[in-house]
């Protein structure tokens, strides 16, 4: 190092958070021994952090000043657990973003190498508190994903860090779409701690598909953790995972590979009628993933899990639409979207609904909902209930999109006759749809199925708070809930109210829009007017899962129960900056 202010290497140490130390190691041999270090550390020198080279401050000093910054920045709620990730973020995101793969090397005298030798072990276990090291890793790699650097990323960036860490590495790189299923279906859930996808979202929905459609779907689900290295397009899952910021970073996300805990996610259920759908240049049929599952079974129809997103209208529209763009990376979503606002077409569907006990429009609650769940990281504890219930996976509770819709008592139910789902929130009384009467006062809206009576542009649901880094469109969604946010861009705001849309994207504000309506549900079911094919349709009617192309034909959603996804996280909750409820229109100030 050329530094002046680091030429006394004797008195120079480095002060990071344990958590970004990779391995420590003492080897003696016959005259002292050697030290060796491994860790993601930010640039050295950068003058503005306390975590980096120094030599003047004492280490104790240094210490403190840190524990004092962490406790300033706590909420007095939070556990221990809950201030320990708030402060990791706040490093990650501050003086320790930009990580690179470090290594240290120090030849230890015989007169130290008792001491090096007990405080490289002390750093070991500092360094792996809460997981155990070692990982064994199932990696996925996609050639193609995003602007197809994968390989190259692999190679250079991400294989480095890994090893670093001592984690041991099967790599296999994908040689056609939905081989990720086929390696998951297949892979020995014993062998390994976790599957790594180093791709887009779209791998990871394949790896969650091949899971949660083996004979032992619940203890594949159990065992195997997944976790992302965003090299996709959007990386949606990453970007929840580690952040809008930060959600592209690839030595966090390897960090989070090696380090992270696992999060449960809720996982839905997707069934839609059987269909014959042409081919795709250089896709299988869609559904494909569907398809092998239940082939032999010959259900009339299939039955695809989600965990990211469904969408129909202009949502699907920018997804799947703008597919032959991928070479911009996230890019393409905002030119789709703007062609899409231009267009202003409605959607022509029906929507029904069940909202369940849980379910909700009321945003004040749902904002009450998250600021409880983040007094605590939400890992999985190990002692697992879903342990009891057998391996294989769960059957639909509110049976498939083929069959009729039933009430709480089992009876059937007439679609045509279902009764209206009152689209009024009564915390955000200032909707497009807010037109619609409020809710009688004795509602059965819980427990039953309801109509939604608006005409709508785009329908967008989803488990995972941000759909891509521009985009935070369920804010309020919590990954373990029992529910699937639903958002509705209401056709009657226009041109205009689509663009004023863009400006609360990123903030998440998005859902306090005047011609959104946003509800949390159980299960809810979309029917096509329109046939596949018609004219008026973009692509001849485009449906989107986890961002996968689908049927354009009726499909119904439910969350499953007891069949959750594990997604490792470094922070135990989805990284989102809190939600300010904007000053409601023709009011002065903004709300508490
Ligand atoms: N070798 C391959 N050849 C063709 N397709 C592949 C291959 N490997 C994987 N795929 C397909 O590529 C699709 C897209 O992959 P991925 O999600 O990694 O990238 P992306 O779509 O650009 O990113 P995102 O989903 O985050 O927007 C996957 O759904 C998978 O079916």
């Amino acid at each position: 190092m050329h530094d002046a202010r680091f030429a006394d290497a004797a008195s120079a140490y480095l002060c990071i958070p344990p958590q970004l130390l990779l391995h420590a190691s003492f080897v003696a041999d016959s005259d002292g021994g050697s030290l060796l270090l491994r860790l993601l550390s930010p640039p050295l020198g950068a003058a503005s952090s306390s975590l980096l080279l120094r030599k003047s401050a004492s280490r104790a000093s240094l210490v403190a000043a840190l524990c004092a910054k962490q406790q300033a920045a706590a909420p007095s709620d939070q556990s221990d657990a809950a201030r320990d990730a708030a402060h990791l973020l706040e490093q990650l995101e501050g003086p320790c973003a930009n990580l690179r793969l470090i290594t240290i090397e120090a030849r230890v005298a015989a007169s130290a190498s008792g001491a090096a030798a007990s405080w490289a072990a002390q750093l070991s276990v500092l360094a792996y508190a809460h997981v155990a090291p070692f990982r064994r890793l199932k990696v996925l790699l996609n050639p193609i994903g995003g602007p197809g650097k994968a390989r190259v990323l692999f190679a250079q960036r991400i294989r480095p860090i890994l090893e670093a860490a001592g984690c041991v590495l099967d790599v296999e790189v994908t040689r056609r779409a939905f081989h990720g299923t086929e390696i998951a279906r297949a892979v020995d859930i014993d062998a390994f701690d976790g599957i790594v996808c180093v791709s887009g979202d779209g791998m990871l929905h394949e790896v969650l598909n091949g899971l949660a459609s083996r004979a032992d779907a619940r203890a594949a689900l159990r065992k195997l953790f997944v976790a992302p290295i965003p090299t996709g397009s959007g990386n949606g899952v990453a970007v929840n995972i580690l952040g809008a910021q930060e959600g592209f970073n690839l030595a966090l996300a390897c960090l989070n590979v090696i380090k992270g805990r696992a999060m449960k996610i809720d996982v839905c259920s997707v069934t839609q009628p059987r269909v014959e759908m042409p081919k795709r240049k250089g896709k299988p049929a869609p559904n494909g993933v569907a398809a092998t599952q239940e082939a032999q079974e010959m259900k009339p129809y299939t039955h695809v899990y989600s965990f990211l997103s469904q969408a129909i209208g202009l949502m699907a529209d920018i997804d799947l639409g703008t597919e032959h763009m991928r070479a911009l990376g996230d890019a393409r979503f905002v030119i789709g979207y703007i062609g899409g606002v231009l267009a202003n077409k409605e959607c022509e569907v029906d929507v029904y609904v069940k909202l369940g006990e849980q379910g909700t429009l009321n945003r004040d609650e749902m904002r009450r909902r998250m600021l409880d769940a983040s007094k605590e990281p939400a890992w999985s504890s190990g002692g697992d209930a879903d342990a009891q219930q057998g391996d294989e996976a769960p059957p639909l509770r509110h049976g498939a999109v083929t069959e009729t819709l039933r009430d709480a008592h089992g009876e059937p139910l007439e679609l045509s006759s279902l009764p209206e789902l009152s689209l009024h929130d009564p915390s955000w009384p200032y909707s497009v749809a807010s037109s619609s009467s409020p809710p009688p006062s004795s509602s059965s809206a819980s427990s039953s199925w309801h109509r939604i009576p608006a005409s709508i542009s785009a329908l967008y649901a989803g488990k995972l708070p941000y759909v891509g880094r521009d985009l935070l469109q369920f804010p309020f969604a919590a990954p373990g809930d029992g529910l699937v946010d639903v958002a509705l861009t209401l056709h009657g705001g226009g041109r205009a109210a689509k663009l004023r849309a863009i400006n609360g994207a990123e903030t998440g504000n998005v859902v306090y829009d005047a011609a959104l309506a946003y509800l949390k549900c159980e299960a809810y079911r979309v029917v096509p007017r329109r046939k596949a094919g018609d004219k008026s349709l973009k692509k001849g009617g485009l449906i989107s899962i986890d961002g996968e192309h689908s049927p354009y034909v009726p499909f119904q959603v439910e969350v499953a129960s007891s069949l959750q996804l594990r997604v490792l996280s470094l922070f135990g909750h989805f990284v989102v900056p809190p939600l300010a409820v904007p000053t409601p229109p023709g009011s002065a100030a903004p709300r508490a």
